[in-house]
């Protein structure tokens, strides 16, 4: 044979493994789930013919290659809004996307090629985990390495895991080790078992998306990080997430250009905003009003939706929003709000992404039932977080900041680089009515008309708790006009890019979990 026969031999069996992957039946069955194969994600994950493809040709050693095409491992680099990114997509049509031994090679080869190049990997999970004829003994005890390399990546490039089939033990805790992780309905589902397991186990009879599908991790457990509707929607939410984070922990964010005006009045908070301290209001309209074009891209929606977190930009600067919701507990902070504002602004630390905190909470969740579920440990997380973040950050007290749900909202002593309230806000150790019933409770008992004298002291100490006392003492940097803060944080994001802060030496700080 001719090198260049030989060339052509090879070309024709890659073409083969590409358009063939697990073979016709397989594929049928995979798109007859609603589900795109691993091969038609990549091709919409990157940009238009910049992915180049590792190991094509790779099989399962000692058995025909023909049976595990790529050992159902996609791996490969490519452009995503034109920045580089590695991928590892698992291919169900093989074997069920278990995880071969060539499969793992190629994707520690991903791991190795993000961090030593500093780009962000993405894993498209549809798996049933660990390939379980090649796991047995020796050849299991020497793995884990996916998950400890996973860890030492953390925090110095974005680890995106998004879930289109199963993540089956092996492969669901690549997800929960990711920062960002978006589940397709209906298709999904993560857990250390399946349904056949968890029935010779427990004896529990369960489906599998009662077990573990998308909006069990969406809403309940919190492993989900988004619930999106198919395949296509994911694999945008996967671009869009990337969009607002540099491409490693030494970088800034990009700049994107907005065709919004950084000065746009934002008029319709004067009329969102309620006086009332206890009238709900949706703070996603508040964001909403303030970001460029109006764009909120939030994650966890579903989870913990007293606390909304999420990444926009402002003036073209990506900023991560940590705000209480109104709308739900009042904006009290629970068990679940505590992990989800700590965890996010612990990515937005990790990735230079400024954070805006927006304050309107009555304080943390009190009660037998927070406290057995361990609201002071959580709480100390989210405290943590806020204390440890050095990027910039600003404060905005909407309308109450009361108790340590003040502090924790990067209060004053947190560090903002900006403090702002609106010109109606209350800072207080606890609300007005909480702290007359503590400190007057004999007076009130005593006095001749006893509600007419509550009345009168709640009014006194709300006079106290007003922020116009609050900036008399200089301690917020200004009282603002609502209208002018998509102004006011622009100007703000531009001049505090550069900022730097040193700390004290120390190995980790022992982070509450
Ligand atoms: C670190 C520890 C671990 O990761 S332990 C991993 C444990 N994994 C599991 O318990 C998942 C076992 N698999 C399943 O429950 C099902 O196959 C799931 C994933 C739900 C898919 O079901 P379904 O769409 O009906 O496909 P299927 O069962 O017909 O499977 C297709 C072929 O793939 C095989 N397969 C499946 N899972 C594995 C696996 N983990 N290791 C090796 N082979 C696996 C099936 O046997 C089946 O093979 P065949 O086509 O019948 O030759």
């Amino acid at each position: 044979m001719t090198l260049q026969e030989i060339i052509e031999e090879m070309e024709r069996r890659k073409q083969k493994i590409r358009e063939e992957m697990g073979g016709e039946k397989a594929v049928k069955r995979q798109h007859e789930k609603g589900k795109l194969t691993a091969r038609e994600r990549v091709e919409l994950l990157f940009d238009e013919g910049t992915f180049e493809e590792m190991g094509t040709l790779a099989y399962q050693l000692g058995s025909d290659p023909k049976k595990t095409p790529a050992d159902g491992m996609i791996a490969g680099y490519g452009k995503i809004n034109g920045r580089g990114a590695c991928v590892a997509a698992y291919d169900f049509t093989v074997i069920a996307g278990s995880m071969g031994p060539s499969g793992e090679k190629k994707v520690t080869r991903m791991r190795e090629w993000a961090l030593k190049h500093r780009i962000p990997i993405i894993w498209l999970i549809d798996s049933a985990g660990a390939r379980i004829q090649n796991s047995a003994g020796s050849s299991f005890a020497a793995t884990g390495g996916l998950f400890f390399e996973q860890v030492i990546m953390s925090g110095v490039v974005p680890q995106v895991c998004a879930v289109m089939g199963p993540g089956f033990a092996g492969t669901a805790y690549v997800p929960a080790l990711a920062d960002f992780t978006p589940m397709v309905k209906g298709t999904s589902f993560l857990g250390l078992g399946g349904p056949p397991l968890v029935k010779a186990a427990i004896g529990e009879d369960i489906s599998e998306q009662e077990l573990g599908g998308s909006k069990i991790h969406c809403e309940i457990s919190g492993v989900g990080d988004l619930e999106v509707q198919d395949d296509a929607a994911c694999i945008e939410k996967v671009r869009e997430y990337l969009s607002y984070l540099p491409q490693n922990n030494q970088d800034l964010p990009p700049v994107i250009k907005t065709s919004d005006p950084i000065d746009r009045s934002c008029d319709k908070l004067n009329e969102l905003i309620p006086t009332a301290m206890n009238t709900p209001f949706d703070i996603i309209k508040l964001i909403e009003e303030i970001v460029d074009d109006g764009k909120f891209f939030e994650i966890k929606p579903r989870w913990a939706r007293n606390m909304v977190t999420g990444f926009a930009r402002i003036g073209g600067h990506s900023i991560g929003i940590v705000a209480n919701q109104p709308k739900w507990l009042g904006g009290t902070i629970d068990v679940n709000a505590s992990d989800k504002a700590a965890r996010f602004i612990n990515i937005c630390n990790a990735f230079n992404v400024p954070i805006l905190y927006l304050v309107d909470t009555p304080a943390f969740m009190i009660g037998s039932a927070v406290e057995k579920a361990g609201i002071i440990r959580h709480g100390a997380k989210f405290l943590h977080a806020t204390a440890s973040a050095t990027v910039p950050k600003f404060t905005i007290v909407v309308r109450k900041a009361f108790g340590a749900g003040y502090y924790v909202m990067n209060g004053r002593a947190y560090e903002p680089d900006l403090f702002l309230a609106y010109p109606h806000a209350q800072i207080s150790l606890m609300g007005a009515e909480g702290a007359v019933n503590i400190v007057y409770r004999k007076e009130i008992a005593n006095a001749e008309e006893p509600e007419a004298r509550r009345q009168e002291l709640i009014q006194e100490y709300k006079d106290r708790i007003s922020v116009d006392l609050v900036a008399g003492a200089a301690d917020v940097d200004d009282v603002i006009n609502p209208a002018d803060t998509r102004r006011i944080l622009a100007s703000a994001l531009e001049r505090t890019r550069g900022k730097q802060v040193e700390r004290p030496w120390r190995k980790i700080g022992v982070v509450p979990v």
